[in-house]
């Protein structure tokens, strides 16, 4: 997200475990440079979301903008990553995203594992990401590995059910990513659509686990 008075309805109805800062240029979600200083002084856990960026700029936007976690959306190769880990705080997570086509080689995943603290799977594009496009979720129940991870990728209003039943048979399953199919226009969310989704994914739980 980038804009305050968007943020700050976001905060007060919503209140997200983390908030998405998109650092890629090309991105019409790309921040706004002039508002670093608002975004950086930004109470809730802040996610940046780098496309194939060299450690060092990631490294200045951590310390700039004070995020909590990196998410690593594009080629970066386990060495970059391992070297990442080694430079970041330690407090500071890295989610390297996994994108999915039409199957996962889970053999080229395990080198992120011991360097990452989630693996975050979206939709192979042809591009990076916010494609609105979602991925056949079926491949995720081969899950190999205890590292918890995030399902992300064209999740709409209407995945609730899908997603609590994706999250039964696989308790790695630590949170869903929303972006482009909660949104007005590129960067501006969609409150009340957030919450008639937060509203639905609570019932469809407590229906489910009701006694
Ligand atoms: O949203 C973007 O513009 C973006 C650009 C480059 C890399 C990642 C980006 N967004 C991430 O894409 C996924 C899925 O988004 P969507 O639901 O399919 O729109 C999500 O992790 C966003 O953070």
């Amino acid at each position: 997200m980038r804009e305050p008075a968007n943020i700050k309805v976001l905060l007060e109805r919503i209140r997200p475990a983390y908030i998405g800062l998109i650092l890629y240029p090309p991105s019409p979600r790309f921040i706004r440079a002039e508002l670093t200083d608002y975004y950086a002084r930004l109470t809730l856990p802040k996610v940046g979301v780098f496309v194939n960026e060299p450690n060092e700029a990631v490294l200045k936007q951590v310390e700039v903008l004070a995020l909590q976690v990196v998410q690593l959306h594009g080629k970066e190769t386990p060495e970059q990553v391992a070297a990442l880990r080694q430079s970041l705080p330690r407090e500071v997570e890295i989610w390297k995203v996994a994108s999915v086509g039409n199957a996962v080689d889970w053999k080229q995943l395990e080198a992120y594992v011991p360097h990452s603290s989630h693996l975050l799977f979206d939709t192979q594009v042809k591009g990076y990401g916010g494609s609105g496009q979602q991925f056949n979720w079926e491949l995720l129940q081969d899950y190999p590995f205890d590292m918890p991870f995030i399902v992300s990728g064209g999740i709409t209003e209407d995945s609730a059910a899908k997603l609590l039943d994706l999250a039964e048979g696989l308790p790695q399953l630590a949170g869903v990513d929303i972006n482009s199919k909660f949104e007005l226009v590129p960067g501006l969310k969609n409150i009340l659509a957030l919450e008639r989704f937060t509203k639905a994914l609570n019932k469809e739980y407590h229906d489910r686990n009701k006694s």
